[in-house]
This record gives structure tokens, sequence and C-alpha cells, in this order.
């Protein structure tokens, strides 16, 4: 059975109905056919006929090179035999030979420049290194090195890696997506690199989230690379320092605010619902918090897109929450929960706490009154003489004088957990940790701001300040702790990374257009039920990395079953084995065979003549 293209895709005008898709999976096709099908794609041959490929082409294509891994017959075969050296290796080797190459360099800078190097060698080879070095290779791909990458993303960029649409293509940019040579898109992240992490304004190099977040899509859920399409809709910056740098790449001008960017974005949506179809995921990715919300509002069950650091986040959040309810042995609602900050993190992490503790029973008046939450100006509270309180914070205002520092609000709120996602590093001070630690027995402390210079405190800081009671998690990964007693503890980490990739290959599955919370519930509880005895015991709310990716199967296999339970999904017929069908669709990181097997007499499936 072939893969089926995305629904209503490159039709004229954009419709946001519900179409059923059918059965889209892969699963008939060798990967033989399907590397030479993408072959077509890429304008390097005729899609049906192998032997015209170039050979030359392949090794340049890093979909379809495997380097020394081309076997001898492939090498004649294709014309290659004398541009690679006389030795053939196995994908093994080759995947030994990136540990080593990449232990050679000691910045972490360089060892991304190397990985993304990789990346455009080999992508298999990337995929396979990276799936099986997660702990390790994740804070290079990703947070923390990819945000010190985007400050520097003008030395980092080598090739093309996703397109960048500026403001001034707006009334082309169906063309500009054109211009990507895949057609078989089923998610983009983008962003307008307004809030990069806790970094702020980097403009046009926050290019690197995009590409980093879709590198997961594949390494961590298998979604394939050329089904990923990275996206940097470049407005301007306001940062002084970008615009003033001789190595930035993007527009040098101020954003652009108001109408004009309003109908840049509604442009771009409607041109990928052209392009790709309306199943195509987008995910919103750092962008500033005035838009980030508002976008949501104004696209979401009319697209199919979701906001990571609002939704993603809250669902990685509560997941952990959830988890440490099985060390309190409390219920969520008995929890009073303070948040340094009050923005896209925190308030989406709020809210799916109250969904999640009226699920317990509790009644929405009764579950906000245990948020209290802090923002740059202190408590927020009810008639606050600065005013200026959005209907989002406005909800979890409290009937309070003001209270203005972090401190002060733990005296006040007593809380047994504090959530910081406000990008201020060190907020947490010890007088902070050690008063979490006098108020409760096991305090729940999570720092989530990245990069690791913006987390609110480190994982020694939440350890030692509470006699090493604290329950830990933080944003950016923290190497193991040893107690005085010799016992290591492991801080997990809560990062939207544990939800976005199943998240986002049950969503293509299943193909979810209104991605609503429920579904984010779902897979914070999905998330929390994997979180075993062994891992709370060592410390951590959330699996090891090392099993990130079967997380997201499990979080896929929930999602995709509850969009048929809720009449959200509309690709058809239902499997009948959920996993099955959604591993049947996942990437494959071994290579395939570059040229159609040759059979040899006898073959085993021809009758031969002595045999009569
Ligand atoms: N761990 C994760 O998965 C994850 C996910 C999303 C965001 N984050 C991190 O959280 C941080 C914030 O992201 P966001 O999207 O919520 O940003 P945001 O800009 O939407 O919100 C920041 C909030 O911090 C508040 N703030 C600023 N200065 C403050 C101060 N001195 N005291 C108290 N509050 C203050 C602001 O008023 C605002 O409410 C970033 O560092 C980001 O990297 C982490
Ligand atoms: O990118 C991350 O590491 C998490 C989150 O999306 C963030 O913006 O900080
Ligand atoms: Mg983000």
């Amino acid at each position: 059975m072939s893969p089926a293209p995305p629904a209503q895709r490159d039709k004229t005008s954009a419709t946001h109905g519900a179409v059923k898709q059918s059965y889209a999976t892969s699963v008939g096709k060798c990967t033989y056919e399907m590397e030479r099908d993408r072959i077509g794609i890429w304008g390097c041959g005729d899609s049906t006929s192998a032997n015209k490929i170039s050979g030359l082409d392949r090794l340049r294509h890093p979909g379809l090179n495997k380097g020394m891994a081309f076997t001898i017959e492939e090498r004649q075969t294709l014309g290659i035999h004398g541009l690679l050296p006389a030795r053939v290796k196995s994908q093994e080797e080759q995947v030994q030979m990136c540990k080593l190459s990449i232990e050679r360099y000691e910045d972490p800078l360089n060892k991304y420049i190397y990985l993304m190097g990789l990346l455009d060698r080999n992508e298999h080879l990337f995929y396979r290194f990276v799936g099986e070095n997660v702990a390790d290779m994740m804070p290079i791909v990703y947070t923390p090195t990819v945000g010190l990458a985007c400050q520097k993303y003008g030395l980092v960029y080598r090739r093309p890696r996703g397109l960048f649409i500026t403001i001034h293509d707006k009334g082309h940019i169906y063309d500009i997506l054109k211009n990507w040579p895949e057609t078989d898109v089923r998610a983009i992240v983008v962003t307008d690199g307004e809030r990069i992490l806790g970094l702020g304004d980097l403009g046009a190099c926050g290019m690197g989230i995009p590409v980093g977040k879709l590198s997961l899509y594949t390494a961590l859920a298998g979604i394939k690379p050329h089904q990923c399409l990275p996206i940097t809709l470049d407005v301007g910056t306001n940062n002084q320092t970008m615009l003033d740098d001789p190595l930035y790449i993007g527009l040098r001008q101020r954003r652009v605010r108001g109408p004009q960017y309003d109908e840049f974005i509604d442009e771009f949506m409607d041109a990928v619902v052209r392009r790709y179809g309306q199943n195509c995921l987008i995910q919103f990715e750092d962008f500033g918090n005035a838009n980030a919300f508002r976008l949501l509002e104004k696209y979401r069950g009319k697209y199919c897109t979701f906001n990571d650091d609002i939704q993603g986040t809250a669902a990685v959040a509560v997941a952990g929450l959830l988890a440490s309810l099985r060390i309190t042995g409390k219920k969520l609602c008995e929890n009073t929960i303070v948040f340094q900050g009050a923005g896209e993190a925190s308030l989406g992490i709020a809210s799916l706490c109250v969904m999640a503790m009226i699920a317990e029973g509790c009644s929405d008046e009764k579950a906000r009154s245990r948020i209290w939450m802090v923002d740059s100006k202190g408590l927020i509270v009810k008639n606050r003489p600065e005013g200026g309180l959005n209907e989002h914070k406005e909800r979890f205002a409290k009937d309070h004088a003001p209270v203005r520092t972090l401190e002060e609000v733990v005296d006040v709120a007593k809380p047994s957990v504090l959530i910081g996602a406000a990008a201020i590093g060190g907020a947490f001070t010890p007088s902070i940790l050690r008063k979490m630690g006098a108020i409760n027995d096991r305090p729940v402390i999570f720092a989530l701001s990245n990069p690791t210079s913006k987390a609110e405190c480190t994982a020694i800081d939440a350890y030692s300040n509470t006699d090493e009671r604290a329950i830990f998690a933080s944003g950016s990964p923290f190497p193991e702790y040893r107690t005085k007693s010799g016992r290591i503890l492991r801080p997990g980490q809560g990062n939207n990374s544990y939800i976005f990739p199943g998240l986002a290959l049950g969503i293509i599955c299943a193909g979810i257009i209104d991605i609503s919370e429920d579904f984010m519930l779902l897979a914070a509880e999905a998330l929390a039920e994997i979180v075993c005895q062994e891992d709370l015991d060592q410390g951590s709310l959330y699996p090891p990395l090392k099993d990130i990716q079967d997380c997201s199967v499990k979080i896929a296999k929930k999602i995709v079953e509850h969009a048929y339970q809720t009449n959200k999904a509309s690709v058809f017929p239902q499997p009948e084995n959920t996993e099955e069908f959604i591993r049947a669709q996942m990437y494959d990181v071994r290579y395939a065979a570059a040229v159609p097997p040759v059979y040899t007499w006898p073959r085993d499936d021809v009758l031969r003549v002595d045999m009569i």
C-alpha cells in the first residue's frame, strides 16, 4: 500500500473541514522502493528507474548517502566505485566512528557543528547515532547547546536546513513553500525568533530551535526526516546586538507588528494548508508571549496546531507533578503551587494543573485557589495597583494585598511545589530553598527555565539546601548528585521534549486537526504512568532519557486511541492494532539497499527443474 498523500494539499484554496484520509502507512513498500521514490522527489533521477540515478547524487544526498557503508556491489552498480576507499564499513562501525569523532571536540559548539555536519552528510547515520546516545547527544542538538548555537548562528550556519520566510515575502509565501523540495511534509516547527529559550529575541538566528526540535521528532519519535520542515518567519528583530552584528543572518530591521504581522501569519497558515494539506501539523515554538497566546486562540481547532511552550510544557510539568504524588502520597489538589513567572510556560502549566485537579474531583474555583503566580511585578493579585492583568493572569489573581518578592510569597503561601519559568537564573535562592525544606517533608522544586544559565537553581542547590529531601526537576539537564550517604540521585529533565515528539507522532498517525486540551492531559498522564519506582527512588520524576523513544510511542498510542474514541481522527479505517500501525510508519535508521537485490540461481522462490 502506498503512503497516502496528505488530504487536500495543493488545492487552490484552504479548506478546514474534516477530511478523511486513507490508511496512511508505508507498510506495503519495501525500503528500496521508498528510497527510490524519494530520489525522484529531489529531481536526481527518474523515480521509476533506479538505474538512471547518478551514484554521485547518492553520495551527496544526506537522505541516501551511506558513505563507506555502500557495498562493493552497490558501488559498482551505481558507478561510485573508486570514489570511496576500498574498505566497506558496517553502520555499527560508522556509529563508533561518530563517537570517536565527537569526543575529540571539547567545546560544545564544535560538537554541535560536527553533528549538524553529520546530518548534512548522512541522515541515517546521524539519527542512529543520536538515537543510540540520547542522553549524551540531546544536550548538544537541543537544550542547552542549541541556545548557544542560536546566539552564534551566523557562525554556525552552513547549509540550507529549513525555510526562512521574511515579511517581505508577504503575498508570496506559497511560492516559497514550493521551493522546498519535499512534497510530503507532515510537520512544521515554526518560530519568529522572539523568545528563544530564556535568551530573548534572537531574530532569524532562532532557526536553530525548529531544526533542533524537528531533529527530535525523528530521533525520539521516528517521524521521517523528509516529512519535517523547520521554518523561521523573519519579521525583523528588536535585539540591537543582533542588528549591529556583521554576522547576523536575518533582516536588518526592527520587528514588524500589528496588522501587517497578523496578515503575514494568516497567509503563512493558509499557504501551509494549500501546499501540504490541512493535516500538516504546525508546532508554534518560541514566539513572544503576546503573540503566542493570541495565535493559539486564533488558530486552534481550525488548523492542525499546538503551541509547545504553552501546551507541551504544561503536559511535561503536569506529568512530573503526577509522578511526584507517588512520593508525597498527596492528591494534586492537596498541593499549593507557587509559580515564579506568569508567561507561556507557567500559565500553560497552571491551566493544565486546574484541569488535572478537576479530574480528581475538585471544583474549578478550589483548584485555582491552590495556585499562586508571581511575575516581574510580584504576586498576581486582583486590583493590582499597576493594572494590566491579561485574562490568563486574571484567572489566577489572588484576593490579597500586593506581595513583591518571591521569598515573601513563599512565606505567605507556604507552597508544597515551587515552579520556576521566568528565565531569571538563580531566582530560587538558598534562603527560598531552605524555606521550602522547612515547610515540607518532600518539597517539589521545578527549575524549568532554559538554558542552564537561566535555571532558577541547580540540582546541587536544590538538594543541598533541603537536606537532600527535594524532589527536583529541571528544563536543562543537570549531572547526577551523590548524597552524603552515597546514594546517587538522577534529577529528571522536565522538558517538553518528553511530550512533543510522541504527541506529534500520534497527531500525524491519526490525522488529528483539533488538538484540544484533553490530548495534553492524556499525554501528561501517559508519561507519568511510564515512570517506575526505580526512577522515583533515584529522585527522577521522568523515565531515563535512554527510554524516551519508547515513551514517544506510548504517548502516541494513547493519543491515537483517544482520537478515535472522540471522533477526532481522520485516518480511516481505524487500525486494529494501534501500536503496530504507529510503528509501521516510523523511520528506520538502518540503511536501505541502494540497488535492487540481485537474484542468483537457484532462487528460493522459483521452482527449479531438478525439483520436478
Ligand atoms: N522546561 C521546558 O520544557 C520549558 C518550556 C517552555 C519554556 N521554558 C522556559 O521558561 C522560561 C520562560 O518561558 P515563557 O515562554 O514562559 O516566557 P514568557 O516571556 O512568556 O514568560 C516569562 C514570565 O516571567 C516573568 N518574569 C520576568 N521577570 C521576572 C522576575 N524578576 N520575577 C518573576 N517573574 C518574572 C514575566 O513577567 C513573564 O510572566 C524560558 O527560560 C524558557 O526557556 C522551559
Ligand atoms: O526548547 C526547550 O528546551 C524547551 C522549551 O521549548 C523552551 O523554550 O525552553
Ligand atoms: Mg520552546
